[in-house]
């Protein structure tokens, strides 16, 4: 699935970013090397043209083809192939010089398997055959193992720079990813209009402290908040309106339980939870009527371009000891909130010990 999403039109321009220096690091430091055997060899200037366009033109000309490809991911597993192919090119050139070589075909193959894993690695050796193929158009196959001291010396630049470049590419990367996890990580347990937690996680928040509730004889409270006569708004302004109105209301609730260690979360639609750490009866309903008459107080309007006065039914429950489960506790809390709209709403209704028996209170402004 990730494979088929970076394959896409228009993906994978980073990736061909991402290639463009080691690239042009590589192939630049490989034709010392490469240069040093064909000096020793006394090849003609359109080979060593031919090696200076592969070192210093090539990774301009991959670059510029990855990005304009409509394809760039697939563009830049091909440029790769092309740079294995390459290499076998030269190492055939070469006669096989065993130092150089092997470098080269150590350095390649750094790369292709940190791009593409081991079946690309696999793919740039056929490309490299490919490549010692081509060169066999050009010259007789020979052999020419040995290296000088020079050529070997040569070589050193590559050996200590480029498994660097590759790894330092390769942590920057695997910083992206664990940045990008992070993100969608956010992402999964946030609402997207309210931007407070989604239903699911706010519930495994309710789950995490009526397990140490339980454990540790702490009180918290659950007040479950429904927006009063919410479909008029929708049905008067249209859903966008309502929409903003959702939004607004949800700024109003973190701006109101700002600084304190309440989580506040969208349980659906235009209803909220929140759930209170450690506390008593009379201080939540407190609580809970102070959020009523701070909302009052807010100028929705501002926020909202409409005028609207807002009113919310609020239920309470604080976790008992009889509470079976933590859904018991959310549904016994959304009792109290039924039982606030029952009366007349804008009111706040807490569930007694007994959890079977509710006191409602109309708002005093
Ligand atoms: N704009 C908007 N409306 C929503 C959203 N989610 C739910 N609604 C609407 O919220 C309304 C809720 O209506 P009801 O359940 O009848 O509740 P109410 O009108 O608030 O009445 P009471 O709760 O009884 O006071 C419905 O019209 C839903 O379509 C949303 O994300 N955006």
């Amino acid at each position: 699935m990730i494979h088929q999403l970076q394959r896409g039109p228009g993906r994978g321009r980073s990736f061909v970013k991402r290639i463009y220096v080691p690239r042009i690091l590589g192939l630049g430091f490989g034709a010392f090397p490469v240069g040093s055997v064909l000096y020793e060899l006394n090849y003609t200037t359109p080979v060593w043209l031919l090696m200076l366009f592969c070192a210093l033109i090539w990774p301009h000309i991959a670059y510029i083809v990855g990005l304009r490809a409509k394809y760039p991911y697939n563009a830049e597993f091909r440029n790769l192939l092309f740079d294995a192919a390459i290499v076998g090119f030269w190492i055939a050139m070469m006669g096989f010089n065993l130092v150089p070589s092997l470098l080269l075909l150590s350095a390649n193959g750094l790369n292709n398997i940190s791009a593409g894993g081991v079946k690309f690695y696999l793919k740039g050796w056929g490309a490299t055959l490919i490549g010692m193929c081509l060169a066999f158009l050009i010259i007789e196959p020979f052999i020419y193992l040995d290296s000088s001291q020079l050529s070997i010396m040569i070589c050193i630049p590559l050996v200590l720079i480029y498994p660097l470049l590759v790894g330092f590419v390769t942590f920057r990367l695997s910083i992206k990813l664990m940045e990008e996890r992070q993100h969608a990580l956010v992402l999964s347990k946030t609402d997207a209009l309210s931007q407070l937690n989604n239903r699911g996680h706010w519930e495994s928040l309710v789950l995490k402290k009526f397990d140490a509730g339980k454990a540790t004889n702490e009180k918290p409270a659950l007040l479950m908040i429904d927006i009063d006569h919410f479909k008029r708004i929708n049905d008067t302004h249209g859903h966008l309106a309502g929409d903003k109105v959702l939004i607004c209301f949800a700024q109003a609730m973190k701006n109101f339980f700002h600084g304190t260690n309440a989580e506040l979360g969208r349980y659906g639609g235009e209803e909220f939870g929140v759930l209170l750490p450690d506390t008593d009866p009379m201080s939540a309903k407190q609580v809970a009527e102070a959020f009523c008459r701070y909302l009052a107080k807010q100028e929705l309007s501002i926020c909202t371009e409409l005028d609207i006065k807002l009113t919310v039914s609020i239920g309470i429950a604080l976790l008992t000891p009889n509470m079976q489960d933590f859904s018991q506790w959310i549904d016994i809390a959304d009792q109290a909130l039924y039982k606030a709209k029952d009366n007349g709403r804008n009111q706040v209704c807490l569930a007694k010990q007994d959890n079977r028996h509710f006191i409602a209170t109309a708002v005093s402004s």
